[in-house]
């Protein structure tokens, strides 16, 4: 497999953060084994963003997978999702699941969602 990281970098670049200036490329791994790439797409009216976790889950599920076994984040500073990104990565993720967050220059820091997101919010369809 391709390696992930210049992978995440030229996502990155693609990100559209004209206003935060924080570009951020997402990948989720389905049980399919594909890999699906998300970034965060901004808007004149702020609150609009979209992050990239959600784009690259909005892109898993379109196209059929409902299990995501893995999960890389890049930032500039490797920073880790937001709140609202670890509750839509949990509803197809498991508390083990790893959620690898890098730095632009490479540097990875690796959580459990579980770690990320204690206590989920979960209803049981
Ligand atoms: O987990 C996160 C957190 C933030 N952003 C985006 C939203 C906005 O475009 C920019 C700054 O918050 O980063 C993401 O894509 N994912």
């Amino acid at each position: 497999m391709e390696e992930i990281t210049p992978r995440l970098q030229r996502l990155m670049s693609k990100a559209y953060a004209p206003y935060s200036h924080y570009p951020v490329a997402a990948i989720v791994k389905g049980e399919s084994g594909r890999l699906f790439e998300g970034v965060n797409v901004e808007n004149a009216s702020y609150a609009l963003a979209r992050c990239a976790e959600q784009g690259a889950v909005s892109r898993m599920v379109a196209e059929g997978d409902r299990k995501i076994l893995e999960v890389w984040v890049m930032t500039q500073d490797g920073g880790t999702p937001c709140g609202g990104c670890r509750q839509i990565l949990a509803e197809f993720a498991k508390p083990e699941t790893l959620v690898h967050c890098l730095s632009a220059d490479g540097q990875e820091f690796t959580h459990t969602l579980g770690e990320l997101l204690p206590h989920a919010f979960r209803l049981e369809p």
